[in-house]
């Protein structure tokens, strides 16, 4: 059955696709409304009914009186739910209206019916939530450059009031109207709080409707004994769920215009000091720069804020945080450690459990290591641009023969997808390398990689093992001066590339994959004896984009390398005891292996967590790429490197001449530049032409005999004018055939004349030896 709201949305699409335009626009604002004002009702169902669990504290969770209260609750929400009808509303249309697709047709519909006002501000509102979209992009530019379009009607209609506040108010300060500033910030930060809380009581929101009901029937049936567990590890997985949606809550909504704003509170409070300083009102200047760190801890304008207003007098008592944030705080660090508490409480009874996900830990020794990047930086995260669905094209028959092709081209086998490796975007492919590749790559590693480049010679991960590392620069570089061979050097390139393409290829990318950084690592075991009482890993469990979090989430925050997007490790051998690579669980535990081989790549989503295990004996080696999707942030050292080698191939290519290696080598010349580095045909750079002791004879010569003009206004007496160029030099020039009659003459030292005419001679010939004329 059609459910209300589903069947104003779909007559509203139904009416656009019959070009039935002023019915379109009427019936869109109409589902719009109705869809505001049911997600009104929904959040105000939650705030009603949530003072039934409000008093639960977090050690209650296991107690019946819990489900009771829960069993409460969840009657509430029914009875309201009901009341309001927000339950008639079809998935497909709660997604379509998170994305502001209405606004995609009300765009159009508004557009022919003449509305350019409305028309231009639902462009608007779809591109700040999506801003990629290309069509949309052109539409807006079009709009720009419509006569008679006003500027604010470029405005988000679906834009918050703290939003809308937030926006007046850092107009106002760039206007230094600091009173505004104050009045709009202040309305900001209330509105915010409000908004933050809306967000968790939507949270709330996944298992209200069906499950929520059966599960709390079903839970409260059952004693405290007796209960079923799998259903206790069902409701422990929700209940991280919604504290991990709340816990985000304040990340979700820090955006204004579609820009993410990083630690948008504190931002707020920074705006706010400045404007009551700018107002003399040093004791709110100095509670919201309290405040301000009470959000953002060791911020250091802040710091400096603080002291300069101790300076100006304020006492200790001044410096107090807000009410309003207070309480913030407070409720959010109940709610971390609430998460906290579940996710470790909950944990231990899993052991006991007969559930999928123990079933597979079993599998393979599940030791439990300490993370050692536990960095904990507050703030907003960098937006992961996979969520982005338009990024990848459909995985359809025509596809798929594509990549059947580009892989049987090249050798390669897709051994294990994403269902096999328990993951999102896993996938480990064999065929990259022959053996033989993988031996002269070994040997590349082995020859070159030295202390500090990359890493120390000390594994930064454990001290059971030594560490080799050698970036693709250095393995250029070192190719330059003929320090590896050319064709080692080479492969190294080459094989990245053929990984980069087979991804871009795999993953069914519609934009480019660039390379963000690129190494060659050597993972050795110390010695036999050396390995005793080991305990740890070759690379404790990480993430390549983000810090874990005690808490198992993941901070996509600087200075962890968060463009990183994909990571792919191509290994090298498998003649060594341990390292397998693996992925790992939210509590550091084995979630999946794979072991290493020659020409086999392991390729996953950057922000999954893995590691390796320890390697016991023998020596590992691999080669790492990490992609990136953002072409700001792509390798330069990669593309530099690529051109180092095709600049040393060129000059190698050069010196294939011999008349040109003779000269070369006679005269102590040497090439500098090719047309590679030099980015045009026919180009070349040499040094050496000229020793010291000529180049300052020809300057003594220049100085004797060079006169204003000669050589540009040949034949012509010298004029008035410096340079021929410019009124801010003097420009003098000495032509090859007076410079010989003023050595005639005297004038002139004629051993200098001769070194001029010979060292031009000799050039014409370098030339003519380059370009093999
Ligand atoms: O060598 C491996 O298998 C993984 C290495 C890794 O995860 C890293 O370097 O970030
Ligand atoms: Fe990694």
């Amino acid at each position: 059955e059609s459910h209300e709201y589903d069947a104003l949305y779909n007559s509203a699409v139904e009416a656009y696709l019959q070009q039935r335009w002023y019915e379109c626009k009427a019936e869109m604002e109409n589902a719009i409304n109705a869809y505001n004002t049911l997600k009104q009702d929904l959040v105000q169902c939650r705030v009603t009914c949530n003072y039934i669990t409000s008093e639960i504290d977090a050690v209650q969770y296991l107690e019946l009186s819990f489900l009771d209260t829960a069993l409460q609750r969840s009657n509430c929400l029914r009875r309201c739910f009901e009341k309001h009808d927000v339950l008639g509303v079809s998935d497909e249309v709660k997604d379509a209206f998170a994305r502001r697709l209405p606004y995609d047709y009300l765009q159009i519909c508004a557009f022919k019916t003449g509305d350019l006002e409305l028309a231009v501000s639902s462009a608007y509102t779809f591109i700040v939530a999506n801003p990629d979209h290309e069509i949309m992009q052109s539409n807006i530019k079009f709009y720009q450059e419509q006569n008679g379009v006003d500027p604010t009607w470029f405005k988000d209609l679906e834009s918050k009031l703290y939003q809308k506040y937030y926006s007046s108010a850092v107009a106002s300060y760039s206007a230094f109207q600091w009173h505004d500033v104050i009045q709009f910030m202040e309305e900001a930060v209330q509105d915010f709080l409000q908004e933050e809380g809306r967000c968790q009581r939507s949270c709330e929101g996944t298992y209200d409707h069906e499950s929520l009901t059966h599960f709390y029937i079903a839970i409260a049936g059952l004693n405290y004994e007796s209960r079923n567990c799998s259903t206790l590890v069902l409701f422990t997985d929700h209940w991280i769920n919604v504290l991990q949606c709340q816990v985000n809550c304040e990340d979700e909504i820090s955006i204004v215009n579609g820009l993410q704003i990083k630690n948008m509170l504190a931002e707020m409070y920074h705006y706010l000091q400045f404007a009551y300083y700018k107002v003399h009102d040093l004791t709110s200047a100095a509670a919201c720069t309290e405040t301000a760190l009470a959000l953002k801890p060791q911020d250091e304008a802040m710091l400096k804020n603080k002291a300069f207003y101790q300076k100006q007098g304020m006492d200790k008592e001044d410096f107090s945080t807000r009410k309003e944030i207070s309480s913030y705080i407070e409720a959010r660090s109940l709610l971390l450690s609430q998460l906290n508490f579940i996710r470790t409480k909950y944990k231990f009874s899993e052991a006991d459990l007969d559930v999928k996900d123990i079933e597979q830990k079993d599998e393979e020794e599940s030791p439990i290591f300490m993370n050692n990047a536990g960095v904990v930086i507050s703030g907003s995260s960098y937006p992961n641009p996979l969520t982005n669905a338009s990024l990848f094209g459909t995985r359809d028959s025509a596809f798929l023969a594509q990549l059947g092709d580009f892989s049987s081209k090249r050798g390669l086998t897709i051994v294990m997808e994403n269902e096999e490796l328990e993951g999102k975007y896993r996938v480990a492919t064999d065929g990259f390398l022959t053996s033989e590749q993988c031996h002269s790559l070994m040997n590349l590693a082995g020859v070159r990689a030295t202390k500090g480049d990359g890493y120390q010679n000390e594994s930064p991960h454990t001290k059971f093992e030594k560490y080799e590392g050698l970036t693709i620069n250095r393995a250029a570089q070192l190719a330059i001066k003929d320090s590896v061979s050319l064709t080692e050097a080479q492969q190294f390139l080459n094989i990245t590339e053929t990984a980069r393409t087979f991804l871009e290829t795999y993953y069914n990318l519609q934009i480019p994959l660039h390379f963000h950084y690129t190494h060659l690592v050597c993972r050795t075991a110390l010695s036999d004896e050396a390995q005793n009482g080991r305990h740890d890993l070759s690379h404790p469990v990480h993430s390549d984009n983000c810090y874990m979090q005690k808490d198992g989430t993941c901070l996509r925050e600087a200075p962890a390398y968060v463009q990183r997007d994909f990571s792919g490790i191509i290994y090298l051998n498998d003649d060594f005891e341990g390292g397998n690579f693996f992925f790992a669980n939210r509590d550091d535990s084995v979630q999946k292996t794979i072991r290493p081989k020659c020409g086999r790549m392991v390729a996953f989503e950057s922000s999954d967590f893995h590691g390796v295990l320890p390697v016991t004996k023998g020596r590992r080696c691999a080669i790492a790429v990490w992609y990136t999707l953002d072409p700001l942030a792509k390798e330069g050292s990669h593309e530099a490197a690529q051109q180092l080698l095709a600049a040393k191939v060129s000059r190698d290519q050069k010196l294939a001449n011999a008349d040109l290696r003779h000269l070369l080598n006679e005269h102590d010349f040497s090439l500098v530049k090719t047309e590679v580095e030099l980015n045009g045909p026919e180009r070349f750079a040499a040094d050496g032409i000229l020793n010291e002791q000529q180049c300052k004879a020809l300057m003594k010569l220049a100085n004797q005999g060079a006169i204003v003009g000669d050589g540009y206004n040949a034949g012509k007496k010298p004029t008035a004018q410096t340079s021929p160029h410019t009124n801010h030099e003097y420009f003098a020039g000495l032509r090859i055939d007076r410079a010989a009659e003023l050595a005639a003459d005297g004038t002139v030292d004629a051993s200098a004349v001769d070194l001029y005419l010979n060292s031009s001679a000799m050039s014409l010939d370098f030339v003519k030896k380059y370009f093999d004329m």
